[in-house]
């Protein structure tokens, strides 16, 4: 998987410098360079962290990212903020008259390399939102292949980056994803809950920018399409005034029933002239088309005095004779004129007295660039290109050459009855100057927000899995802090009984002893099953447990009532505390014991009742001896068993007070 990562990022790196090196010795300008450069810097970082230098990968990627972060600036900051013009200047700094447009990478590949360039930084680490940005950018990436296979012509810029550089940018990606795939688990449901809804809300995004795009392009493309169209309708007019006027010019001769004199002519046309500067003469036809007044008398117009139209100029035959013949306006086709400028020439007949007699004809020569510089005058030539021409033959172009945007918008003018065509391509400048920054700015805010998105549901799913563990661990140690508890106790309570009878050991006993030391009297009985090893040998073991637990029960019913404590000394033996009780109840409860063991119908095997011989003692005063007591109580016993069982013995009253 590394191998692979390693091999698709050099492979993006080999193509970056190939087209640098291409750029480069097709003396490409300098700004061919800057995307191949800033994808060359993105895949060297990602080969150094790669090969473990990871921070000099992570501090190339930073100075990328901020070169990147200064172009998004660029396509976010509304003009009134940072105008055009001023990013212009900086863009003449780094290269003079290229503008920001050429310089900067389009704006999906800008956002793309910055996905990129931020997942290396962060080391596309999943807790850092690494799988986002790399799902996020190969969204972007699509977006842009769709844009290549299906582009919209209403685009007022590039939005996307051209398909060699895609291919780059899928390389670089792939290489990423491969080496960022090994730190992902897969199955990791912190990981799948915090990406798929933050990968909804950034294709949201991209849907919705696509749209609002889509929308503001078009709007500013139908504003200018109604620029387009104002402006032409706006020259039409004008150019219809001026025909008006000059129609009234024609007329003042009809009043006269003359031929206009030389200096009346020169007097009437001058201020036309003046004001239509793109009539070069206006002349006097006599009905034989004979030109006999002319202005402004400069030498050409001179010369051609006393020419005759029919003849001098065929190509406008047609237009004088409807004025001379058919007392109708003529205009020409586009002809050279005798200025050697294309043009149309204009004639109004000059109709004069009742009997409609042809005094002559007004002849107008408008020269058709210099018509369209007229036009151009009313316009801004920095805002876009303008071309006016005529059947394919440009007659005047102004705006700038370079630099302009991607579509331009044509109209038809409808001058003098002569079809013109107006090109309007608006500049790039005076489109990115008018475009809305708010697509680009939601874009942007959006892939923010869904980046915010995942962080904060993949923080809240770690501390909920951690908080999930604690909680395990929590309930696993109270578990075991029962379990130790309880065994604790069982093991204390084993400490201090017996685990056949269920009646406090020897240990108890003592403790129980020692705990009334101060009691007077303190009784003691020892009790002793008789010849219960013969229960064991011919009833077995279980039995004699059995009998065991049955004596238990009987001297535990008998003490506890006078508060006692009875429990198993060891083997067959049992002993009672009595704290309190003197040595005839002492003797009493001896007495009740071996009487109801005796009754409770245990026997030997050969019929004789399950007997219990018992030695009695109590201290009546003097300091607790428990050697001395019990050693008391034994003799007692043994006197019992040699006096022939089954009887309770008395030791005498013992009292400790006084030395022996
Ligand atoms: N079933 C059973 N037998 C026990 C237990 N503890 C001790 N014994 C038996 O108790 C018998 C005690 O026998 P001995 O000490 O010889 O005395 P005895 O047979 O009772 O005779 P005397 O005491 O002289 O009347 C032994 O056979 C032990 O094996 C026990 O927990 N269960």
């Amino acid at each position: 998987m590394r191998r692979f990562a390693f091999l698709l990022t050099s492979a993006a790196l080999l193509l970056a410098l190939l087209a640098m090196v291409q750029a480069v010795t097709r003396l490409a300008p300098a700004h061919a360079l800057v995307q191949p450069l800033l994808i060359a810097c993105v895949a060297v970082a990602q080969l150094l962290l790669m090969l473990r230098w990871r921070l000099i990968g992570q501090v190339l990627a930073a100075v990328v990212m901020t070169v990147l972060a200064v172009i998004l600036l660029s396509y976010m900051l509304p003009e009134h903020w940072i105008s055009l013009r001023a990013w212009n200047r900086l863009s003449d700094w780094l290269a003079p008259e290229l503008g920001l447009e050429a310089w900067r990478p389009a704006l999906l590949v800008t956002l793309t390399l910055s996905l990129q360039a931020t997942g290396i930084l962060t080391h596309a680490r999943a807790a850092l939102g690494g799988p986002l940005l790399l799902g996020s950018a190969a969204m972007l990436l699509a977006i842009q292949l769709g844009e290549h296979y299906a582009p919209d012509d209403m685009h007022l810029l590039r939005y996307a980056g051209d398909l060699n550089h895609q291919s780059m940018l899928w390389l670089l990606l792939g290489g990423q994803l491969l080496g960022a795939l090994s730190h992902w688990r897969p199955s990791d449901l912190t990981l799948r809950r915090s990406l798929w809804p933050s990968l909804v809300l950034a294709s949201l995004t991209l849907l919705f920018w696509h749209q609002q795009k889509s929308a503001t392009d078009r709007t500013l493309h139908a504003e200018v399409q109604a620029e387009g169209q104002a402006l032409a309708e706006q020259l039409t007019r004008d150019i219809d005034a001026h025909l008006d006027a000059m129609e009234r010019f024609a007329n003042i001769w009809t009043l006269f029933d003359q031929l206009p004199g030389r200096l009346d002519w020169a007097n009437q046309a001058a201020p036309y002239h003046r004001d239509f500067r793109y009539i070069l003469n206006i002349a006097f036809v006599d009905p034989d088309s004979r030109i006999l007044r002319v202005h402004p008398p400069n030498g050409l117009n001179q010369r051609a005095l006393g020419a005759r139209l029919y003849d001098a100029q065929p190509a406008g035959r047609a237009a004088v004779s409807q004025a001379l013949e058919h007392q109708r306006a003529g205009r020409t086709e586009v002809i050279e004129l005798l200025q050697g400028e294309p043009g149309i020439i204009h004639y109004l007949p000059i109709v004069v007295g009742a009997e409609r007699r042809t005094l002559g004809a007004v002849a107008m020569a408008m020269s058709l660039p210099r018509l369209a510089e007229t036009l151009f005058e009313s316009v801004d030539v920095r805002q876009a290109r303008f071309t006016l021409q005529t059947g394919g033959q440009v007659l005047a172009r102004r705006g700038p050459d370079a630099l302009l945007g991607p579509w331009q918008y044509t109209t038809q003018l409808d001058i003098a009855d002569r079809p013109l065509t107006l090109t309007m391509q608006p500049s790039q400048a005076s489109l990115l100057a008018r475009q809305t920054r708010y697509p680009t700015v939601s874009l942007i805010v959006g892939l923010t927000l869904a980046i915010l998105l995942y962080l904060v549901l993949y923080t809240y799913g770690t501390l909920e899995r951690q908080h999930r563990r604690v909680h395990v661990a929590n309930s696993d140690l109270r578990r075991e802090i029962r379990t130790r508890t309880q065994l604790q106790r069982e093991v204390e309570w084993l400490a201090r009984h017996d685990e056949l009878t269920q009646l406090p050991n020897r240990r108890l006993f003592m403790e129980t002893l020692g705990a009334h030391a101060d009691s007077r009297p303190l009784s003691v009985l020892i009790c002793d099953i008789d010849h219960f090893k013969r229960i064991n040998d011919h009833h077995g073991h279980l039995v004699g447990d059995r009998f065991l637990n049955r004596l238990g029960q009987i001297g535990q019913a008998a003490v506890e009532p006078h508060e006692g404590l009875f429990s198993r000394y060891g083997g067959e033996e049992f002993v009672a505390c009595l704290p309190g009780v003197p040595l005839e109840e002492a003797e009493a409860i001896a007495e009740v014991i071996r009487r109801r063991l005796e009754q409770a119908d245990l026997h030997h095997h050969d019929g004789s009742a399950l007997t219990v011989s018992i030695g009695v003692v109590t201290l009546v005063a003097g300091p607790l001896d428990v050697a001395v007591l019990m050693q008391a109580a034994d003799d007692a016993l043994y006197r019992a068993k040699h006096e022939g069982r089954n009887r309770v013995r008395t030791a005498r009253p013992l009292d400790l007070s006084a030395p022996s």
